[in-house]
């Protein structure tokens, strides 16, 4: 059932207490109610998905990207890779997480990623052939809205239609679909088409595919928890925010909280018990700011702000990384854009109720039509100074969105009709920090993710734009394109640069704060099983845990790397040699690497040469 008010709640000893009835949150709370002996709450600060529409009609996500009731509001620090901007930094606020309002786009990351994932952690559970059975649990592959004939469109050996989260290929047919399909048969070199990129091998230029069935989202609150929601054994408490873990004690030398404080709109604070074990699923800014509170951190900055310390992990709220984006479009010959949705009330209202009637028509999804994965040329002067971030052969640098128009009308969004393409940087070497702000839990912590701080970064973006411009030389667009809203051909590299940090956002994928490590590892914040390391019946399951981003491949094979320096918190440099061993090609440095996964796998596992 889900609860309101916490007098409503039956008690407060539970054997499970989740804390985030986020994406990962209720899936858990589903998996473990599946078991009629155990007891689960979940508590949620915000407020309930059911009837919101916003977040039900794909087309309308938009009007939940704003600050409301739906979002926490957040902002990050100013960013000095983006001109001291700060940026809005989305997270739902609502049942369901950020699966809630996401953009929906359904990549499962490459092969490598997660090789990597079991590399680092030391543990084959995390390798994708190990992970792949757990796609197909997941996924409920389903036929879109329209009932097109989806031959060619995606590779039905990879997917599922037995699992829980219905998954499809677009519904609504945007004539600019089949012209960028025309555009990679004739740039086959450049941008090669992919029939399906959740193969694991996700390179080149597919058909999107999105977390929604039958015209509508699906999210882990419309998948997970409203099919199981009359259980006895799973409660949901919503508007409950939790400040910190309490009743600390200790046994075999490992740290237990005995209990769970939170508290409700005006309410003095209240304390749930869990007999198993605390799960912690508040999202990459809200775990670590839980952990933190509850004495869980760095010593030195937990004592600078007077928080009692319990344990002291310094990885908590470092090492975050997210993916970085910016946009380039043209105007087009042709009306049957967004724009004659998003500029014209009368076929707004007409599309509205389409959707209402019949489930489909253009509100069934976003506009995008495809994604593309692309990697930095192998002979790019930039491995000269940087190893290869990316996890291997199979993974991107680059991300390309595909859309039939600007998605949102903003005062400036030009009037007429257009084409977008979003480049987005996957890799990032740049990694910055959730912090304390204060001592109060309810305060809102420092977001900083370092936007394109390495010059690496904004390589990429560079030349994602360009990539963006080759893609529109394709003799498809002759008679389709008619001019770049914003012509970057003849920039300098330095105003290119300038565009970039002036025009980057993020797409809100950041991941890492409380990043998982082999058991053994000097940094890190859980192991691969997700416990936090150093305490009992206490895990983190969300996406704070993913050491480094996925993206959505690798050049690096002639480098060779040796560490030098490095005590625990110091930063260090990492030589990166020749294939011969003999010549350093470049030096990194890289800061608190002792709390961090190494950027590239490789150098742990020839640092002693
Ligand atoms: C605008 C946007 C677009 C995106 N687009 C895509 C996309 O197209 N495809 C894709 O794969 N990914 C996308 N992502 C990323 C993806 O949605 C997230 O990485 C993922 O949902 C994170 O899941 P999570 O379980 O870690 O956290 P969340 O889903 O954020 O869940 C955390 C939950 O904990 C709750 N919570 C936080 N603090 C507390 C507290 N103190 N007490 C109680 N509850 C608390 C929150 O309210 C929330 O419900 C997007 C994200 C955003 C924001």
């Amino acid at each position: 059932a889900i609860y309101e008010h916490v007098a409503d709640l039956p008690g407060l000893k539970y054997d499970f207490v989740i804390v985030g009835g986020g994406t990962a949150g209720l899936v858990v709370a589903e998996r473990l109610t599946e078991n009629p002996n155990f007891s689960v709450l979940v508590l949620e600060a915000g407020v309930s998905n059911e009837g919101v529409i916003e977040s039900t009609i794909p087309f309308l996500v938009n009007e939940l990207l704003a600050p409301n009731i739906y979002e926490w509001n957040y902002t990050t620090t100013p960013q000095t890779g983006l001109n001291d901007r700060s940026l809005a930094y989305l997270r739902a606020h609502m049942l369901g997480g950020c699966s809630s309002h996401n953009l929906m786009v359904y990549t499962r990351g490459s092969k490598d990623d997660f090789d990597r994932y079991a590399h680092l952690t030391g543990d084959p559970g995390w390798s994708w052939n190990r992970i792949f059975p757990y796609f197909l649990k997941n996924e409920k592959w389903t036929p879109p809205a329209d009932f097109h004939d989806t031959t060619g469109q995606y590779n039905p050996l990879v997917h599922s239609t037995h699992g829980m989260n219905p998954v499809s290929l677009n519904g609504y047919a945007w004539p600019v679909g089949p012209r960028i399909v025309t555009a990679t048969q004739q740039l086959p070199h450049d941008f090669p088409f992919n029939l399906d990129m959740n193969s694991g091998k996700p390179l080149g230029v597919g058909w999107l595919q999105s977390t929604i069935g039958g015209g509508k989202r699906s999210s882990s609150a419309s998948s997970y928890l409203a099919p199981f929601i009359s259980r006895k054994n799973l409660h949901v408490l919503l508007h409950a925010q939790v400040t910190r873990l309490v009743n600390p004690s200790h046994t075999n030398g490992k740290l237990i909280f005995g209990g769970v404080e939170f508290v409700q709109p005006g309410s003095s604070p209240f304390t749930a018990q869990a007999a198993k074990e605390i799960i912690l699923s508040a999202g990459t800014v809200g775990t670590p700011n839980i952990l933190m509170h509850s004495g869980v951190g760095s010593a030195t900055a937990l004592n600078a702000l007077g928080i009692p310390v319990l344990l002291d992990l310094p990885s908590v709220g470092q090492n975050v990384s997210d993916h970085v984006s910016v946009g380039l479009s043209w105007s087009v010959n042709s009306t049957e854009t967004l724009e004659s949705i998003t500029q014209n009330t009368t076929a707004f209202n007409e599309a509205f109720l389409q959707w209402n009637q019949t489930h489909t028509g253009p509100f069934v999804e976003l506009g995008i039509t495809h994604v593309g994965y692309l990697r930095l040329d192998p002979h790019s002067e930039i491995f000269q100074e940087f190893p290869d971030p990316s996890a291997g052969p199979n993974t991107a640098h680059i991300e390309m969105i595909f859309s039939a128009g600007f998605s949102r009308t903003s005062p400036t969004t030009p009037r007429g009709h257009f084409m977008n393409i979003g480049t987005v940087m996957v890799t990032p070497i740049s990694r910055g920090t959730i912090t304390l702000n204060s001592s109060n839990p309810l305060d809102p912590p420092l977001i900083n993710p370092q936007y394109l701080t390495s010059d690496f970064d904004i390589f990429v973006l560079r030349d994602a734009l360009n990539r963006a411009q080759k893609f529109v030389t394709a003799p498809v667009w002759k008679d389709y394109i008619i001019a770049p809203t914003v012509n970057i051909a003849n920039f300098t590299s330095d105003e290119l640069d300038q565009f970039i940090r002036t025009n980057a956002g993020t797409i809100s994928h950041l991941v890492g704060s409380a990043g998982m490590s082999a058991p053994s590892a000097p940094y890190g914040v859980v192991n691969p099983d997700l416990l936090v390391k150093g305490a009992a019946r206490l895990s983190i399951i969300d996406a704070s845990v993913l050491p480094i981003v996925p993206s959505a491949p690798h050049t690096g094979r002639n480098i060779r790397y040796r560490r030098e320096g490095s005590g625990p918190g110091e930063s260090e440099v990492v030589l990166s040699l020749d294939l011969q061993r003999t010549r350093v090609i470049s030096t990194i440095t890289i800061v608190c690497l002792p709390m961090s996964p190494p950027l590239n796998l490789r150098p742990y596992a020839i640092m002693a040469i």
